[in-house]
């Protein structure tokens, strides 16, 4: 990972809390009264981490919120997120590392800084000391300054003893909340421990192509036809790109909406569409596909999207899908339901720490009212993919079962030609089940669910 191992020099501000002064083997202030100079990589990881961890709020709800992140250029926002993200999937280890080295639990913001601080140490090839002179230096301009010299000590005994802290430690577990791992079981033996070791890694990026448009240069095609390049790949410097040729998306996600079958003329609907990556599987179908999108901010990423992808002729709606009606009977639906997202994590690992088991009950509630909704938009003999980025069996397999025979739907399990590239995936009862423990070989995929349903007769 390519971190900046050292003060930016390209955007330097003064602090915005005042000046602080600079101590003893922290950040090289040549007068006693300077200024500290902001470090934007940090100060914007310091506050993602501070998000996930205090306030259960998104990655990239920070990123897109916080003024310091807007005012970023684009290398250092990439940098910090991917600093931001590499602390959080490392999460329970680095606790599990710093603790003995603390004799009393430091408040939520201090424990953030190290455990930034600890991150670049351990997973990240920073400097020791810019890895510490910049931790004291955020402290300070946070207003943490009392914390300042206890920053110094740790990092510089973790810096001290390196990655010798990590044997011994089962980081696969430790990076895992409790109540994940356990639900995790129900995926099979020893599935949690796969998953997790999926989820150890940055995710690679994926792309679907357009019929017959050529494969980027360092592409290889996975089995499914999804197109993998190294993680870190700035996907709008590909050949490509502008003309529209392909979109960004993971290969399992790759796999709901070509398992609904669009036929050309169909009327086909993607009820929750942003950012449109399965909008655009089906729109390439020629079927005539409508996107339904609730999030104002996120139908303006699909409609970007649909543009540089020279998809116009796809019709945008803007409503709640719970409460929209089609003109006429559809004859196929894509309800890609909002869930915990648990199976995106390699993505977002900040997924597994904002989530509770209480949240699933309202999400299994939203979802079951869609489920309805999609029903009574359906033709007599009209098809339904319900999928989930879920690793939850609440939200996957127990749905399903629920729904099957209720609201006119009944089961249509996937056969297994239609997952012959990927077999695995295809459960006893005919439904898809992919999580990032699958194709460890080739770095693994995100979690999906989806079950298939017709309206009967
Ligand atoms: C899992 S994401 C969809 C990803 C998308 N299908 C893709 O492949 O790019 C869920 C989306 O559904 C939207 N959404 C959630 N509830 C909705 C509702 N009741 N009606 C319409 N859209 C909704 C969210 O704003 C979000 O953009």
């Amino acid at each position: 990972m390519n971190i900046p191992s050292n003060t930016s020099p390209r955007s330097p501000r003064p602090s915005r809390r005042g000046s602080a002064r600079v101590g003893k083997g922290a950040g090289r202030a040549k007068r006693p009264d300077a200024p500290v100079v902001a470090d934007p990589t940090r100060e914007i990881a310091y506050d993602i981490v501070r998000g996930v961890i205090e306030n259960r709020r998104m990655l990239e709800t920070t990123l897109n919120r916080s003024p310091d992140a807007r005012d970023a250029d684009a290398r250092d926002r990439a940098a910090a997120h991917r600093l931001g993200a590499a602390t959080l999937r490392h999460l329970g280890t680095l606790s599990a590392v710093l603790e003995p080295f603390l004799r009393k639990e430091p408040p939520e913001p201090v424990r953030a800084a190290l455990l930034i601080g600890a991150c670049q140490l351990l997973f990240l090839d920073t400097p020791p000391h810019a890895a510490v002179g910049t931790t004291v230096n955020l402290l300070r301009r946070r207003d943490l300054a009392p914390f300042a010299g206890l920053a110094n000590a740790v990092l510089r005994k973790v810096a001290g003893q390196g990655v010798a802290l990590l044997e011994g430690l089962d980081q696969e577990r430790l990076d895992i909340p409790s109540w994940l791992w356990s639900s995790w079981k129900n995926l099979g033996p020893g599935v949690a421990r796969r998953i997790a070791r999926g989820l150890s890694h940055e995710a690679p990026l994926d792309l679907t192509m357009r019929a017959g448009a050529t494969v980027p240069e360092g592409g290889i095609v996975l089995p499914t036809g999804s197109v993998r390049l190294p993680a870190g790949t700035r996907v709008t410097e590909l050949e490509g790109f502008p003309e529209g040729t392909f979109w960004v998306q993971d290969a399992a996600a790759a796999l709901p909406a070509r398992l609904l079958n669009a036929r050309p003329g169909e009327q086909v609907a993607d009820l929750c569409a942003a950012p449109g990556g399965k909008t655009a599987q089906l729109a390439a179908t020629g079927a005539h596909v409508t996107a339904l999108e609730r999030d104002p901010v996120r139908m303006e990423r699909l409609q970007e999207n649909l543009t540089r992808l020279k998809m116009e002729t796809v019709r945008t709606v803007c409503a709640d899908a719970a409460a929209w009606q089609p003109e006429t009977p559809l004859d196929a639906i894509l309800l890609d339901a909002p869930c915990s997202a648990t199976g995106t994590a390699r993505r977002h690992p900040d997924a597994l720490w904002i989530k509770r088991p209480r949240d699933l009950a309202t999400l299994t509630e939203t979802q079951t009212s869609l489920l309805a909704a999609s029903a009574r938009m359906l033709k007599p003999g009209g098809r339904l993919i319900y999928a989930v980025c879920s690793l939850q069996q609440e939200e996957g397999p127990d749905q399903a079962r629920k729904i099957a025979g209720q609201f006119g739907l009944k089961a249509d399990p996937f056969l297994p030609e239609e997952l012959a590239d990927l077999p695995e995936a295809l459960t006893a009862e005919g439904w898809l089940r992919t999580h990032p423990g699958l194709w460890p070989e080739l770095g693994g995929m995100d979690g999906f669910f989806a079950a298939r349903f017709i309206k009967e007769k």
